[in-house]
């Protein structure tokens, strides 16, 4: 398989590179990077493209590949439903092609959101931190948003009442974001790669699901994973426990 890589240069990037170069069944034929030519994907014959550059730039290059039929994994952060939308109608005049847009491709933190979505019927209160380092240009995280969506969504299934808050008073944030009507709380220190809490409350106990990525090699089996499996998956899927038998 002949994968190309955006964002060669960056954390996340320049791992991909070496990830794919060591893998058999790849080939790692372009490494392009901000103020190179997108072109170079065309020429270079790339099959499959991942993507880990910013969210200013994501959309630009999804469409780019859409539009020449080259699948895309996707790590970059910053989708909301209006891009899902717009990769959808782009997809849908290249009914061959594939884009997998995972918020978090390391395993551990997959099932952390697979647990809290099993966990959140069963309390009255739920709440997120997510922890990153300091060069992170989101927040929250892409992951956290994800978490938030999904537990709001098992909270409105299981019929769930609004959650506890006596605050009447607070300075700006002290609550953190409201996502779907969970809060989240972002942490961005020096010595933080990725991390996770979600804390859920009732009566007389707390449930903490906690996640770790100490490495950004954590996200490297995921990434493969998407590499194999999305010229058999054309169209859009959002997640890549679509790809684990999670979906
Ligand atoms: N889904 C997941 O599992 C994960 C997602 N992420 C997400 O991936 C993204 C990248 O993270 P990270 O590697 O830490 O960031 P970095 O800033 O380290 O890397 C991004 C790279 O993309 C380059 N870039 C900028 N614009 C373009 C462009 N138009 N074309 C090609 N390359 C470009 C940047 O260049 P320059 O610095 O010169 O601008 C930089 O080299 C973020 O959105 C992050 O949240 C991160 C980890 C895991
Ligand atoms: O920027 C990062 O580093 C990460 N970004 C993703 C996110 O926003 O959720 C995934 C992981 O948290 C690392």
């Amino acid at each position: 398989m002949r994968v190309g890589v955006l964002g060669a240069r960056g954390k996340v990037g320049g791992q991909v590179c070496r990830s794919v170069e060591e893998a058999d069944d790849m080939e790692l034929v372009a490494q392009v990077d901000a103020g190179d030519d997108l072109e170079t994907l065309v020429s270079a014959g790339a099959q499959v493209v991942v993507d880990f550059t910013h969210p200013d730039v994501v959309m630009d290059n999804l469409e780019f590949c859409i539009s020449h039929g080259i699948h895309a994994v996707v790590g970059t952060t910053g989708f909301d439903d209006e891009r899902l939308g717009r990769l959808r109608t782009a997809l849908a005049a290249s009914p061959q092609t594939g884009v997998l847009v995972a918020p978090n491709f390391s395993i551990g933190a997959i099932l952390m959101m697979r647990f809290a979505v099993e966990a959140a019927p069963f309390y009255e209160s739920v709440e997120i931190i997510e922890l990153h380092h300091p060069d992170k240009a989101d927040a929250p995280s892409g992951t956290a948003r994800r978490t938030a969506s999904l537990v709001a969504e098992a909270r409105r299934r299981a019929g769930a009442g609004p959650m506890p808050d006596a605050t009447s008073t607070s300075l700006e944030g002290a609550r953190g974001a409201d996502v779907e009507g969970i809060r989240v709380h972002g942490l961005r220190l020096r010595g933080l790669v990725a991390h996770q809490e979600v804390i859920l409350g009732g009566p007389g106990e707390t449930l903490t699901l906690r996640h770790d990525s100490m490495d950004r090699e954590s996200f490297m089996p995921g990434v493969l994973l998407g590499v194999r499996s999305i010229a058999s998956h054309p169209g859009l899927t959002v997640g890549l426990e679509q790809f684990m038998g999670l979906g």
